[in-house]
């Protein structure tokens, strides 16, 4: 029976990576989607750059939107400080499953809580079933159509605070055009494009990084 890509990239992590070793996690799956099959993690190019954005921000808490197999939730993690936490959320239940794995599989399992479901249904829950009372961090990499009206949920449910970091994937490829427009001309956010090639390939992407004046 067909193994499904997210299943590849589990086994692909348990037979070339080091139980525990997050770096070696990351390589083992940016290998395999760079000589076996592509697939949409944030990938090495993008991540440098989310790993200088995260180590300057220093997060005590964060909020990625998008896990698929835990890529970034691995690359987010592994730069938090102790005590910090990462809530990843991810829609689809049977690549929540593979993620969970491969998050344990890192042995960073303690910094990551992950959520299944949809950012609009799960946003406004968070400050009760987290404790939440604001993100440092946020990681946008979930559906492009929904960077805008989750950007407007989190504003409106108190999830932003003066200095909060959003750094949106793919703003480029697939595209976000909406979100560039929304951000790019509110007064509410600074904002800077970080140009690099989507995942494992060359064609153009980027990261867009906003912080909220409050
Ligand atoms: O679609 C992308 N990601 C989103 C995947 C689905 C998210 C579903 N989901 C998860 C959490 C969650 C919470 N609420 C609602 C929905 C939610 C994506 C695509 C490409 C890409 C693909 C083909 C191509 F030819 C070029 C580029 C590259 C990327 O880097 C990407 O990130
Ligand atoms: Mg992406």
């Amino acid at each position: 029976t067909q193994t499904t890509r997210p299943q590849r990239i589990l086994k692909a992590v348990q037979k070339n990576a080091t139980k525990g070793d997050p770096d070696s996690v990351i390589s083992a799956i940016d290998h395999y989607c760079k000589h076996s099959e592509w697939a949409m993690n944030v990938g090495d190019e993008k991540g440098s750059i989310l790993d200088s954005v995260v180590s300057e921000v220093n997060p005590s808490t964060v909020l990625e939107l998008g896990t698929y197999c835990g890529y970034s939730a691995v690359r987010i993690a592994r730069l938090l400080s102790p005590g910090s936490k990462l809530i990843t959320v991810e829609f689809n239940p049977a690549i929540a499953a593979i993620a969970k794995q491969i998050i344990a599989y890192a042995g960073i399992q303690d910094k990551v809580t992950l959520v299944e479901g949809s950012s609009g249904d799960l946003i406004p829950k968070m400050k009760e079933c987290f404790g939440i009372t604001s993100f440092d961090f946020i990681f946008l990499d979930h559906w492009k159509d929904r960077y805008v009206p989750d950007t407007k949920l989190l504003e409106e449910c108190g999830l932003l605070r003066k200095g909060t970091v959003l750094l949106a994937d793919n703003v480029i490829c697939p595209g976000a055009p909406e979100y560039l427009k929304y951000i790019r001309n509110n007064r509410r956010y600074e904002s800077r494009y970080y140009p690099a090639h989507l995942e494992y390939t060359k064609v153009e992407d980027g990261l867009e990084k906003s912080i909220f004046l409050g």
